[in-house]
This record gives structure tokens, sequence and C-alpha cells, in this order.
């Protein structure tokens, strides 16, 4: 017999109407940036790529996952940053806020450890033009993986799991922050979709035995399931540090095409994002009107509580 559904009548929440972005195409930049044991060095050289980034006409910048610091459970404690407090607490924010104000750009300040009290947090930072902190964003999902002989890493042995969505309306449109790992769950993307964004960052740091199998799969598919455009960022890749990144930094429509990608090594990623592609992907392929609202439903607890 046919089905009697009609989309209408399914009681889930409306989706949000996707936002009138204050621009349609600009420019962003994937910076997959070389990260060393020399905080100092770090930061300068971050700042030097972002300017470099916002001279090729960049208006938004994306950085890698804890670019300040080595990525190990012994160097995060160490190179973590009390952001709240600001100021000398954290001189790999303040150099992005400054960066933001004086290059007029947006900055997803990619990820830093974070010290909050007796806590440590694996936490990106956003910044608008007029270098104000827009949000900030504490990794949900923490990366605790072990295959033998391949990859072993304990991420909440050190960290704590951050408790927020974050999603932040920028002069480049709205944003949803997700973190590494956190783009294997697709429940958060599909959160994110559902409240209108256009864009979904993820800095991450895949390693040699899931990146090859899943970072450009998972991308892919968090921006076709949601119709929307995915970038991340990771650090580029040190055969000699403790956790070897995989590198990639890319850049997938919401058609699930690639439109700019890289190898491991160190480079700046420009590419042009068009949101009227957004519209023009759902108008060919009406995902949202097709949804079976009577057997399944995406629940929200975030709004639902808030
Ligand atoms: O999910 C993965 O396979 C990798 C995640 C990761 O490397 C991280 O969260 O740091």
């Amino acid at each position: 017999m046919a089905s009697t559904y009609k989309p209408e009548q399914a009681r889930v929440p409306p989706a949000v109407q996707l936002p009138v972005p204050p621009v349609t195409k600009f420019k962003i930049a994937l910076c997959q940036l070389s990260v060393t044991d020399d905080k100092e060095r770090n930061i300068v050289h971050a700042r030097r790529a972002i300017e470099e980034a916002a001279e090729k006409g960049a208006q938004l910048v994306l950085l890698p996952e804890i670019w300040n610091s080595p990525y190990s459970n012994d160097c995060l404690p160490v190179y973590a940053e009390d952001i709240d407090a600001g100021g000398d607490a954290s001189p790999s924010t303040a150099m992005l806020s400054e960066a933001a104000r004086s290059l007029q750009i947006t900055i997803v300040g990619g990820s830093i450890p974070e010290r909050s009290g007796d806590r440590l947090y694996n936490t990106c930072c956003v910044f608008g033009k007029d270098g104000k902190l827009k949000a900030k964003h504490r990794k949900i999902h923490l990366f605790d993986i072990d295959i033998p002989g391949k990859i072993t890493f304990v991420e909440s042995k050190t960290l704590t799991a951050g408790d927020n969505h974050t999603i932040v309306d920028t002069d480049v449109g709205r944003i949803g922050i997700g973190i590494c790992h956190d783009i294997e769950f697709q429940e958060l993307a599909m959160v994110y979709a559902a409240r209108g964004a256009h864009l979904l960052c993820y800095p991450g740091a895949f390693n040699m035995t899931t990146g090859p199998l899943h970072w450009e799969l998972l991308q892919r598919s968090r921006a076709a399931d949601n119709q929307l455009y995915v970038a991340t960022c990771s650090p580029a890749r040190d055969a000699g540090a403790g956790y070897i990144a995989w590198g990639h930094s890319t850049l997938v429509g919401p058609f699930g095409e690639v439109l700019a990608t890289t190898e491991h090594e160190e480079t700046i990623i420009i590419a042009e994002i068009d949101y009227s592609q957004i519209e023009l992907r759902r108008t060919n392929l009406p995902l949202q009107n097709q949804r079976r609202g009577d057997l399944y439903q995406l629940v929200d607890l975030q709004r639902l509580n808030s």
C-alpha cells in the first residue's frame, strides 16, 4: 500500500530557514601550518600566515587543531593558556584578536589547549573583524583510540570534553564549529544544519591510520548530508613528531564536491566559497522536504533544554 505520509504533517520542529548571509561569495584561507615545540615561534609563524592569507584576499582564515603546541598529552598542560583571563595569560588568542582587527577579517582560530581552573580543554576561538571573541568551542568528543600496532591515543587522559554546540553568526555567514574527532559525529553537523549554518569549520589533526580512510570521506559526508560547505584545516605533517598529522586540509562544497585540497606539507589554500550553491543544491535535490519525520527525528537537546 502506498504510504500516506505527508511531510507537512510530521511532528518535527520546523527547519530553520537558511539565513541570508552578509556576503554570498568570498575567499577562505586554510593555513596548514608547521608546528614546533617553540610556542613563541608558532605564534609568530601563524601571525605571518594569517597576514599572507589576508593579502591574498581571504576574508575568513581557518587555522589547524593545536597549532601553538605539539599534540601530545605531555605538552598540552604545559602549553595551555587561560583564554578567559586574556592578555599575557593567552598570547595565542591575543595574537588572533589583534590579527583579526588589524587585517579586518574573520578568524576561526584552529584550536589551542585551554586551562580553565583545574581543567584543560581543546578549544577553538572565533574572532570577528573588530577583534572581539565571538565564540569559543571546546572539543565535545575527545579522541580516544586504541588500534594496537597502529595508533593509541587517549586525549581524555588530560582533557575534559566541552558540553556545548557552537554556532556563530559572522561577517562571512553562519558557521558551526567542531574540532577534529567532532567530525565523526553526524548528529552535530545535522544540528548545525538545522540551525541554519552555511559552513562547518573543523580544525583537525587526523593521523596516519584514520586519515587516509576517513578524513575526506567524513568531510564529504557531512557536506553532502547537510548540503552546506565544510572546511577543515590540519597542521602540516612532521614525520619526526610523536603524533604524525595526516594533513590534507580541504574545502568541500554543498554537493559533496572537493573544491580545494592539498597533501601534507605546509601551505596556505585559498579558495572561493559561493553560498548561492547551497540554495541551488537544495533546490536540485530537496532532501529537507524528502525527510521522513514520521520514521525518525533529530532532537536538538541543547536547544530543547535552553
Ligand atoms: O577521529 C579520528 O579518526 C581522528 C580524530 C583526531 O585525530 C582528533 O580528534 O584529534
